[in-house]
């Protein structure tokens, strides 16, 4: 195998310098890296993020080698044949985390443990995604619906493999962390990728929104970040922003992960369909209404959510909320579009 300096060289000489110098920003182009770099995105991304721009393997004492082992086996349990679930999109969240916990807002606000929690458990958060919804695994009885009692069943088994996966040879990065900050790092990895449960986002926004009215009454400009369920808190959300961002992306980034979504969806339909189990919504090809569905995801979910975060953090992501906005009016169009297109 080539040693990690080759790969990195290899990237470097392969990926033109700019491309990985967009990681601090929210217009990355992912799908370029992951042409550069023969689909292993999450890798070189998350090596990237851990190396070049935190330092973290210095703080930590992670051995680079350790790193790249274990980010390897992770990208290669991430599903290659799952059109929108794969480590295309663990990269992705992982590198638009990366890029929120850059916000002023947020300086020197954050240990490093937490941000090691917080990058890590981005790109781990969808391991193993089969590429069916936690619903259609409860509805057919799958050993994973029984194993965790259809309680947030796809996002405890995510956390489950990343930590077994540690287990390999020479694959546990977090073996130099102190015993208490390994305890502190597995329940801050826990409590992140369990709240990207959506069945949990309506309770996650109530939060979200208490603690912006607090902020408003005590008028003060620090967020609250006195205690550790305040300071998860805040990381929750912005993991979970991370992972309903594609809306806020640029236009041509949210079309490519919009078809990718729905391909993996339709394909979800077609499973029910042959099984003769209801088709989920959002799931049947024969009658989806892409464009629409896009702009109640937005009306419903991701603008309410991105509008408190905003709100939280303001006016940092003033320009992801505008950009979110436009890309709802073209939605609104292109549906208008379709059906004057089929009216003549
Ligand atoms: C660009 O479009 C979308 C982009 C993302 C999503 C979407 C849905 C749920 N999620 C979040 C889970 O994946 C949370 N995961 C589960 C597994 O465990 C970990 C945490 N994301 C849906 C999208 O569009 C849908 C199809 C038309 C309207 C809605
Ligand atoms: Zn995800």
């Amino acid at each position: 195998t080539t040693t990690i300096k080759q790969q990195q060289q290899k990237l470097f000489s392969l990926t033109s310098p700019q491309q990985l110098n967009t990681v601090d920003s929210w217009g990355m182009d992912i799908f370029k890296l992951a042409e550069l770099t023969s689909s292993r995105p999450l890798t070189t991304l998350t090596m990237h993020i851990f190396q070049q721009k935190r330092n973290l393997p210095q703080t930590f004492k992670i051995k680079e080698q350790t790193l790249h082992k274990y980010l390897t086996l992770v990208e290669n349990h991430y599903h290659k044949d799952v059109p929108y679930h794969n480590s295309l999109h663990a990269a992705d969240v992982t590198q638009s985390a990366h890029a929120l916990l850059l916000i002023p807002a947020f300086e020197n606000k954050f240990t490093e443990l937490e941000i090691f929690a917080t990058i890590f458990g981005s790109a781990i958060h969808d391991v193993d995604h089969p590429g069916v919804t936690n619903q259609y695994l409860i509805n057919t009885g799958s050993d994973l619906a029984l194993m965790y009692n259809d309680e947030s069943v796809l996002e405890n088994h995510h956390v489950a493999v990343a930590f077994k996966l540690l287990q390999e040879d020479s694959c546990d990065v977090i073996a130099t962390l102190t015993p208490k900050s390994r305890q502190l790092f597995r329940k801050m990895i826990i409590n992140i990728v369990l709240a990207t449960d959506m069945n949990k986002h309506m309770d996650h926004l109530a939060h979200l929104k208490t603690m912006v009215e607090t902020r408003k009454i005590s008028n003060n400009t620090t967020l609250g970040l006195e205690n550790y369920g305040e300071r998860i808190q805040i990381l929750q959300s912005l993991v979970h922003c991370s992972d309903l961002s594609n809306p806020t992306k640029t236009l041509s980034l949210y079309r490519k992960w919009n078809d990718l979504v729905m391909q993996e969806f339709f394909m979800q339909g077609d499973l029910e369909r042959e099984q003769g189990l209801e088709i989920s919504p959002m799931c049947d090809k024969t009658t989806a209404t892409v464009e629409k569905t896009q702009v109640g995801f937005i009306d419903y979910i991701v603008h309410p959510l991105w509008e408190a975060w905003a709100e939280l953090v303001q006016p940092y992501c003033q320009g992801i909320l505008d950009t979110l906005e436009d890309n709802r009016e073209w939605f609104v169009c292109s549906r208008v579009y379709v059906h004057l297109h089929l009216c003549f």
